[in-house]
């Protein structure tokens, strides 16, 4: 692909005697928004911990192609993968219990320890990358619409503003490739478009990648451009989300308690 931010060459992740991910090959638009969708157990969160370096890849390459420069991502840790160009949000929120919302996203931003340390090493050099951070974090909470929370604690939001809020620590970053691990999940169907309005938002004024792993199909449709399905570690369909989502091995994948309703 001509003007990919990311290749995914054979991409192998085993656990043991499991193959999680199998040999998955695709590459990823810059500017595009990419649905990563498939049933339980499928390998889409195992795909996502590969691309950032939370799990090592048994075989095969990832190779990022940001403004920031282009790396084998199987050869870079964790920690620098930020400072490329990526962001994440996990599943399961990671907000610190009892800080205001501006907090939440400076701790976010730290890059690494190492970048920590040399803030800190820097003695008075810190409270300029503090005011930054700051500035960075109001300018992100702006952008998501929630700056009049700067100063509320996060366990008194609601839990689509609490999303928002892991949202933005993502963000403070700039990632040039976002990765949204079931943003959406839990939330009734307003907030869910609510949150999809804000991601869109934010893709379309940051000219930012995003892939989403998401289970409700209603987001699938409202955010993604490309539909990628993948299914025991392989990819079983990759296109237009309208087209991939009525094919019948799509459905067929999906079949369980509950799986059908999910799709419609
Ligand atoms: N750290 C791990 N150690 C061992 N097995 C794992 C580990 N992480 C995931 N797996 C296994 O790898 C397979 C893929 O899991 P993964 O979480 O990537 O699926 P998923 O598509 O994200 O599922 P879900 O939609 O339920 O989140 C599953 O069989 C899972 O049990």
């Amino acid at each position: 692909m001509a003007d990919a931010i990311l290749d995914l060459d054979s991409v192998l992740v085993r656990f043991g005697g499991l193959v999680a991910v199998s040999e998955v090959s695709f590459s990823v638009a810059r500017g595009s928004v990419t649905g990563l969708v498939g049933p339980n157990g499928a390998g889409k969160t195992t795909l996502f911990n590969a691309i950032s370096g939370l799990v090592p890849v048994t075989g095969g390459s990832i190779t990022l192609k940001t403004t920031r420069g282009a790396a084998d991502l199987t050869r870079v840790g964790a920690w620098r993968r930020a400072g490329l160009g990526i962001g994440r949000t996990f599943q399961d929120s990671r907000l610190v219990a009892g800080l205001p919302v501006l907090d939440q996203l400076a701790t976010g931003a730290f890059a690494g320890p190492s970048r920590f340390l040399g803030a800190v090493l820097r003695g008075r050099g810190f409270l300029a990358d503090e005011k930054r951070l700051v500035d960075r974090a109001y300018e992100v909470l702006a952008q998501l619409k929630i700056e009049h929370q700067a100063a509320v604690n996060v366990d008194l939001l609601s839990a689509p503003e609490r999303r928002l809020v892991d949202l933005g620590r993502a963000l403070m970053s700039r990632p040039e490739l976002l990765l949204l691990d079931e943003i959406s999940a839990g939330m009734p169907v307003e907030d869910k478009e609510m949150v999809a309005d804000r991601v869109l938002d934010y893709v379309h004024s940051a000219g930012a990648t995003v892939i989403f792993v998401e289970h409700d199909m209603g987001f699938v449709r409202r955010v993604a451009d490309r539909t990628v399905v993948l299914a025991e570690g392989e990819i079983l369909a990759d296109g237009d989300p309208e087209e991939v989502l009525r094919r019948p091995d799509v459905l067929a994948a999906y079949i369980g308690p509950g799986a059908e309703g999910a799709l419609r």
